[in-house]
């Protein structure tokens, strides 16, 4: 009798301890990492590191006593490798970070070589490595994929700075003009490039900033937040119309600055100082592409001149471009690399082509190309980003859905700066082809 009624105890504690360990996952999903995720990895982490360390050539074997004898051992100790020293596992609340104290000689290079194996080993849904001080290495083990639900982060709301979703490591991705100020998003088809556009016009738009769209599908995704942009140019010749225009504008900025004896314009009086512009170009292919023809080649030509121009030089002067594309190679022209090398922030979604990574995340990244090829067609909104430090980390973006985009768009639109020169190289673009 006594054991059965034990029976049922032990039953009905197993159930709860069930029914509440699925309640504190997808409710609680960090209190449930530590209480049952971090023990266990923690001891994954102890109990496999000599192991990995010497099977991915971590280890380095202690000389013996007696020495030896051309390759071989003549007397002493057989041969030990050591594996590098390792911190206690720490918890996050996403995972674990483990210090490694490198073997005098090694560099970071090896643990980057080695991160699938932690990843294995592990089981956990992946392994970054970094660097945090000359000598140690840092392992930053997530447990499952944070970006599959990723919470709304915050930031506090600067000039120029657009809250765009949350990084794998939980924190907010920021993308911060002020800090740098050009940006190049790729991505395949459905991959997220308009969807964050979406973000970052929503975020722009309550700002003191005039938005200008380039958007050569005849303005199907930039014209739904027309009236919160000061110009939208929807073919490739009022494009060139209103990047020329805005070199004019540039060369204006360059003069004030000039006069006043500045060197951007952040640092002119509040009254003098002019608005700061974002030119954002959806889909760049479309302005580089030429069908063969001479006028169509002069205009890919011209565009190109005019971007590479308003990039090396906007910075100081409040112009900046965010440049999204499909495809980003050096097939669309010369200028396109020499563009890429002014576009100091790159977002890289799920690519079609290695070539595209790389050219987004190469020059600055090789660890981030592979991430980036890795992002599958399920996780849309999930991109490669680099940060202003230099690094990078995946990030997803916050999904806006479109009229709630449309109408934040709407309801800023009385705050649009008038940029009269624009308006009337767009007019006078009109007027010709009447
Ligand atoms: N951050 C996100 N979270 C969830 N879903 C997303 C996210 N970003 C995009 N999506 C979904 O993916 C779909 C495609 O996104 P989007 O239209 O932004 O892709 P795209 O790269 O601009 O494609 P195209 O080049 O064809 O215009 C959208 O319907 C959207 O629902």
């Amino acid at each position: 009798m006594n054991g059965a009624i034990a029976l049922a105890f032990g039953l009905a504690l197993l159930a709860w301890v069930l029914v509440v360990g699925d309640l504190l996952r997808r409710h609680r999903p960090a209190w449930h990492w530590y209480l049952t995720g971090y023990p266990l990895t923690a001891c994954r982490v102890l109990f496999t590191w000599r192991k990995v360390a010497m099977l991915n050539d971590l280890s380095v074997s202690r000389r013996p006593h007696r020495g030896l004898l051309g390759d071989l051992v003549v007397k002493g100790d057989p041969l030990r490798p050591v594996a590098p020293r390792i911190s206690f596992p720490r918890a996050t609340p996403l995972g674990l970070t483990v210090v490694v104290r490198l073997h005098a000689g090694q560099t970071p290079a090896t643990y980057l070589k080695a991160a699938e194996a932690f990843v294995h080993a592990w089981k956990v849904h992946a392994v970054r490595v970094t660097s945090p001080e000359r000598g140690l290495v840092l392992l930053t083990a997530t447990a499952s994929d944070p970006l599959e639900r990723p919470g709304l982060a915050t930031a506090p709301t600067a000039l120029l700075s657009a809250l765009i979703g949350a990084l794998e490591s939980g924190g907010a991705w920021v993308m911060d003009l002020r800090l740098v100020p050009h940006w190049l998003i790729a991505g395949a088809t459905r991959s997220g490039k308009s969807t964050l556009l979406a973000r970052l016009i929503t975020q722009l738009a309550p700002q003191p900033v005039a938005l200008i769209g380039i958007d050569c599908k005849g303005g199907m995704e930039l014209g739904l937040f027309a009236g919160r942009l000061s110009a939208l140019a929807t073919c490739r010749r009022e494009a060139v119309a209103v990047l020329a225009a805005l070199v004019v504008d540039m060369q204006d900025r360059m003069s004030a600055c000039r006069s006043a004896g500045v060197r951007s314009i952040w640092e002119l009086p509040d009254t003098l100082r002019p608005v700061p512009v974002v030119v954002i170009v959806d889909e760049i292919a479309e302005l580089y592409l030429s069908d063969g023809t001479r006028e169509s080649k002069a205009e890919a030509e011209q565009c190109s001149v005019l971007l590479l121009r308003l990039a090396q030089l906007g910075a100081a002067l409040g112009l900046h471009l965010v440049v999204a594309g499909q495809r980003v190679g050096s097939d669309l022209g010369p200028g396109v690399t020499a563009l890429r090398a002014q576009l100091g922030g790159r977002i890289c979604h799920r690519v079609n082509d290695p070539g595209t990574a790389e050219m987004t995340l190469g020059d600055l990244n090789k660890d981030a190309v592979t991430v980036a090829q890795s992002i599958t067609a399920t996780e849309r909104g999930v991109a490669v980003c680099t940060g202003p430090d230099g690094g990078w980390s995946r990030a997803r973006s916050h999904l806006t859905p479109t009229e709630e985009a449309i109408a934040i768009a709407q309801r800023n639109s009385g705050i649009t700066p008038e940029l009269p020169a624009i308006r009337r190289a767009l007019v006078a673009l009109e007027g010709d082809d009447k």
